[in-house]
């Protein structure tokens, strides 16, 4: 993979200034414009963390302009008009930002306006760098200088069909539970579950209690849409060489006793989420009917658009952490699950790529599938800044601290880098290392909500 000049340099540019977001957003919180009166110098104590905040603030953004200017200046000759439009908002923005800036350490309340002038600069930079790609890289073929052949990540598929009926009765017994463990959907769990125990995070500290019976109701609301989604795709799910050893779609597990268990499971978990609240309940079983029922039935087989609107589904437990705590659904909880229904698509995208015939096969209108692969990667990295600004988003609606900024600069960094490579690469083993640090992007920042939310 060989990554162009004017490619690093607009990816460096996106990171530099999403540094800022975060670190402009700290400053916000640190009250640091009080702290440190006068521009562009400061008259505050050197030993107040807060002028600290403010003057790493300043010298970032000088380097970060300067960043911005190279960008531009080697992107512009090969750009097109698209990306040089994009380029000229950049750069005509950066010095009215500093404006601001200067605005606001001398004590006019401009905070608004500066974090908004950022999240365009930013935004204009992320369509800049996704139309640069776009030129350099617009193929829906691999290069030729890319690994062919590359095996299906063995952590995402599932494990061939068996026929237990040979076995001794133990280990029926065993191969029987592993199939009805699968029809829950384990590996979807741990995210999910994080995604609702950093919502109960950005609530207040909840008790014991409120966690076990929210996670637990949790993981069988999981389970429960898992199972139901398993018996309607089941005839699909045939046709698709990564689901076809799924247990209801093998008949390994009837359809009546999937039904069952689904149904027993949505009784477990309505019985855990009303130990919490009834609003905790009626937002379970939101999750349950919007998984099972509107994406499964509704929006996958319908539309291209079926993996943003399905990102609802996964956005309801952030509702579910922070109704558990409070009763009520808050802005830090909505801001919250607004970053997981913009991840959604840079997750799965990829995913849609490593898989693409085999959902052509199953008859799924897929993005890749429908818009073609270029497209797809496209959107993937334009979700990625939609991510990363709402991440940035949830600094301002709360008071996350450092702990939360290093995650989401530093594990964007990271999800960006791989998604770039993607676009050279354009291989199967590259999507799914995307697909991997969109996992490990979301995970980190969740770890760090909680961490910063409840230690802090
Ligand atoms: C429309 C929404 C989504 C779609 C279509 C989607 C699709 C998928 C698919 C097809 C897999 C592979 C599953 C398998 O074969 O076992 C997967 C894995 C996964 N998804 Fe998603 N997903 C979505 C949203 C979410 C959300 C909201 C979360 C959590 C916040 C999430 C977390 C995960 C995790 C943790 C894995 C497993 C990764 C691994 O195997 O290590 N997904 N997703
Ligand atoms: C609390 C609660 C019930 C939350 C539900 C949220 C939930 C299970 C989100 C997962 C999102 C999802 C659509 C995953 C699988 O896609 P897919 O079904 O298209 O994947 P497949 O192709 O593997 O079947």
């Amino acid at each position: 993979m060989r990554v162009t000049r004017p490619v690093s340099l607009l990816a460096a540019a996106v990171i530099g200034v999403y540094v800022l977001v975060i670190v402009g957003a700290t400053a916000a919180l640190a009250d640091a414009a009080a702290a440190c009166n006068g521009w562009p110098l400061c008259r505050g104590d050197p030993a107040n963390p807060a002028v600290l905040v403010a003057l790493f603030h300043r010298t970032v953004a000088a380097v970060v302009g300067l960043l911005v200017i190279a960008a531009a200046a080697v992107t512009w000759p090969v750009g097109n008009s698209r990306i040089r439009a994009a380029l000229v908002a950049a750069l005509f923005l950066y010095p009215i930002q500093a404006a601001i800036g200067a605005g606001l350490a001398s004590g006019t309340a401009l905070e608004r306006l500066h974090l908004l002038v950022a999240m365009t600069i930013f935004a204009a930079l992320v369509l800049a760098l996704a139309w640069q790609l776009e030129t350099e890289t617009g193929s829906d073929d691999a290069p030729e200088t890319s690994p062919t052949g590359a095996k299906p990540d063995p952590d995402v598929g599932g494990t061939a069909g068996v026929d237990t009926s040979a076995l001794p009765v133990m280990a029926r017994l065993k191969a029987t539970a592993a199939a009805y463990f699968r029809l829950m959907k384990p590996r979807l769990m741990w995210l999910l579950s994080l995604v609702a125990g950093a919502g109960m995070a950005l609530a207040g500290t909840p008790t014991v209690g409120t966690v076990l019976y929210t996670l637990g109701g949790g993981v069988l609301a999981i389970g429960a849409s898992g199972t139901f989604n398993h018996v309607l795709e089941r005839d699909v799910d045939k046709r698709m060489e990564r689901t076809a050893d799924r247990p209801v779609a093998t008949h390994e597990v009837p359809v009546r006793n999937a039904l069952a268990f689904g149904g027993l499971l949505t009784v477990a978990s309505l019985w855990a989420f009303l130990s919490v609240n009834i609003l905790v309940a009626a937002l379970g079983l939101a999750a349950i009917g919007f998984y099972s029922v509107v994406y499964t039935l509704i929006l996958k087989p319908n539309t291209v658009q079926n993996t943003v609107l399905g990102g609802a589904a996964g956005a309801l437990p952030a509702l579910i952490g922070y109704a558990a705590v409070t009763g009520t659904v808050g802005v830090a909880g909505g801001a919250l699950a607004g970053l997981i229904f913009l991840w959604t698509p840079a997750h799965f995208y990829n995913l849609a790529l490593a898989y693409r015939d085999d959902y052509e096969r199953g008859g799924f209108p897929m993005m890749p599938v429908v818009r073609g692969e270029t497209e797809t990667r496209k959107h993937i990295l334009l979700y990625l800044g939609a991510t990363l600004l709402g991440a940035g988003a949830l600094t301002a609606v709360t008071d996350l601290g450092w702990i939360y900024g290093a995650a989401t600069t530093l594990f964007g960094a990271v999800f960006l880098w791989a998604v770039v490579r993607l676009h050279y690469e354009r291989s199967e083993n590259a999507a799914f290392r995307a697909f991997h640090a969109s996992n490990a992007y979301l995970g980190i920042v969740l770890v760090a909500i909680v961490v910063d939310g409840l230690a802090l």
